[in-house]
């Protein structure tokens, strides 16, 4: 049990009203990702039992006893009607009876731990308790970067520890400034059947000095593939031929996979640049299904290297997609355009969704690009500090407005793992606004606000950015010609990288592998 006794007087929790707590769960042994995925589910299948929201997938060595698998853990908040002690028996059956754990030894291997973090009665007030089953809090937090560091994803930056009274953001911090190698976690993003995996690190500033996460791992390459005849920068006329199609993408992926250890290909069949005209269900469907079925069953392209994507916003073209391998949905409406994906992505926890910022549609986007609201109503936060001192009104109007539609994707039971951030450019944005998003990464990533009581983070969320090719360069750069912009292309994606993009989607895959490889040796490890 723990090492504190009870300063806080707890409230009485009655049985009926509805309490909050936050559970971390932790898993080393079968299918990790599945046994998370099934104790979720048995949790909100239980009748006194919501689950509100889950964080982001963490791995990590073993803290305790080293000699076994890495551990993938999380956190997740649920609403219950349960007491802690009935909440405790809950999570005991699922790991025992339902998942079938067996516990040799203290902190050994385990199919699913599932442990309650923190609890709260019906006000949102802490409850704290240590007896000899339960203690609340959990004892072993503040040591834990597994478990700090979801739990921080789903609590906002002033709630406090009640035995310390610090705030838990802080203890993260704290953690972090001992610079110790085991509490580096590894985010990972289920997409099919694979994983892309992430990687921050807390890094003093070299001249300020001030420490904030960056990220360290190498930046993932997504190729355009895009079947259309009509795309602004390559709809080749053959778009339909299949073994065109195939060769183009064995070309593409050959010297790239000579630098990288895996490539995302981004199914397109129908185009979204501005004012483009938006082909029906039926012809999309036709365009994109036999390319996926072709490269899924080619015996020449290195599948184990490949994740594949579908650029759509179209419920029916992202369920077709996903059952014919796709593992990441790439919607550049944020879910606005067909609000029913969402539902698609709630029933496949394996499959990432690309959450885009845009307003407005392909037609009107153009005229909507007045950032100048302040959203003085929302509280706002950057790295876990009140926004108002951050003078970025054009950041954090895109930060609003990606949350509220973070708010959305939740609502509909998508899971947080799920999630890549892209901030959208060229849609809605115009001109120079499109370089002022991509100074402003390092910002977003580290944004996060209060929407209607409810905590919304975009920390650890991958953020994807797609310049290639875009008319901001053209006029820049004046080059009148999509097709001649990937030389230039290539000198946006450094800066894209070296202020925080995780994945960048480009045209030139060959050429850009290349130029991605020198920026990853140059900031990413
Ligand atoms: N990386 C990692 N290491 C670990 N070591 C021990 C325990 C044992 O935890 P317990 O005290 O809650 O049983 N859990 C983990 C874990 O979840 N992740
Ligand atoms: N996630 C994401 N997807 C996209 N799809 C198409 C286009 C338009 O470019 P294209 O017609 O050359 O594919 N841009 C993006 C983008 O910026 N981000």
């Amino acid at each position: 049990s723990g090492d504190f006794d009870l300063p806080v007087q707890n409230s009485v929790l009655n049985r009926e009203s509805w309490k909050t707590a936050i559970l971390a769960f932790g898993s080393n042994i079968g299918d990790r990702f599945q046994n998370i995925v099934d104790s979720i589910g048995l949790l909100s299948r239980h009748g006194d039992v919501e689950v509100l929201t889950s964080s982001s997938l963490f791995e990590s060595e073993p803290m305790y006893f080293k000699d076994q698998q890495p551990f993938l853990n999380g956190c997740v908040k649920i609403k219950t009607t349960l007491l802690p002690d009935e909440l405790l028996k809950l999570c005991k059956k699922i790991e025992y009876d339902e998942l079938n754990r067996v516990k040799h030894f203290d902190n050994g291997p385990r199919t699913i731990d599932l442990d309650i973090i923190t609890y709260y009665d019906s006000d949102g007030i802490d409850y704290v308790m240590n007896t000899t089953e339960l203690t609340i809090p959990h004892p072993r937090i503040l040591e834990r970067s597994f478990v700090l560091e979801p739990l921080c994803e789903l609590i906002d930056p002033t709630s406090i520890h009640p035995i310390t009274a610090e705030p838990f953001h802080n203890h993260l911090r704290q953690l972090y400034e001992d610079e110790n190698p085991e509490d580096i976690l590894w985010k990972l993003v289920p997409v099919g059947n694979k994983f892309l995996r992430f990687k921050n690190q807390w890094e003093k500033d070299s001249l300020t000095g001030l420490r904030r996460p960056v990220s360290k791992s190498p930046a993932y390459l997504m190729g355009v593939v895009n079947v259309t005849p009509d795309s602004f920068s390559d709809g080749s006329n053959n778009y339909n031929d299949k073994e065109a199609v195939l060769s183009k993408i064995e070309k593409m992926l050959v010297p790239a996979l000579e630098l990288h250890e895996l490539i995302i290909l981004d199914i397109g069949g129908c185009s979204t640049r501005p004012g483009s005209l938006q082909v029906s269900e039926k012809e999309e469907l036709s365009r994109v299904l036999p390319i996926i079925q072709a490269i899924t069953s080619s015996t020449t392209i290195p599948l184990d290297k490949v994740v594949l994507s579908i650029d759509t916003y179209r419920s029916a073209v992202a369920e077709a997609a996903i059952s014919a391998g796709v593992g990441i949905i790439n919607d550049i409406s944020g879910g606005t355009f067909e609000p029913e994906i969402l539902g698609v992505l709630s029933k496949h926890p394996n499959v990432a969704y690309v959450l885009s910022h845009i307003r407005g549609d392909i037609e009107s986007m153009s005229s909507k690009t007045s950032y100048l609201a302040s959203g003085s109503e929302v509280v706002e936060y950057v790295l876990g500090k009140e926004g108002k001192e951050i003078d970025n009104n054009f950041i954090k109007t895109i930060g609003r407005e990606i949350c509220s539609r973070y708010k959305d994707v939740l609502k509909n039971k998508v899971h947080r793992w799920q999630l890549i951030l892209d901030p959208g450019i060229g849609f809605a944005k115009i001109g120079s606004q499109n370089l002022d998003l991509i100074r402003g990464i390092p910002l977003l990533k580290n944004y996060s606000c209060i929407i209607d009581n409810e905590y919304l983070s975009l920390v650890n969320l991958p953020v994807l950015l797609g310049p290639s090719r875009k008319k901001f360069i053209g006029d820049i750069a004046k080059i009148p010609r999509a097709e001649d912009r990937d030389f230039a292309t290539g000198a946006i994606v450094s800066t894209c990288v070296g202020n925080g993009s995780d994945i960048i989607r480009v045209h030139a895959v060959s050429e850009i592998s290349k130029s991605l490889k020198l920026i990853n040796e140059l900031y990413r490890n």
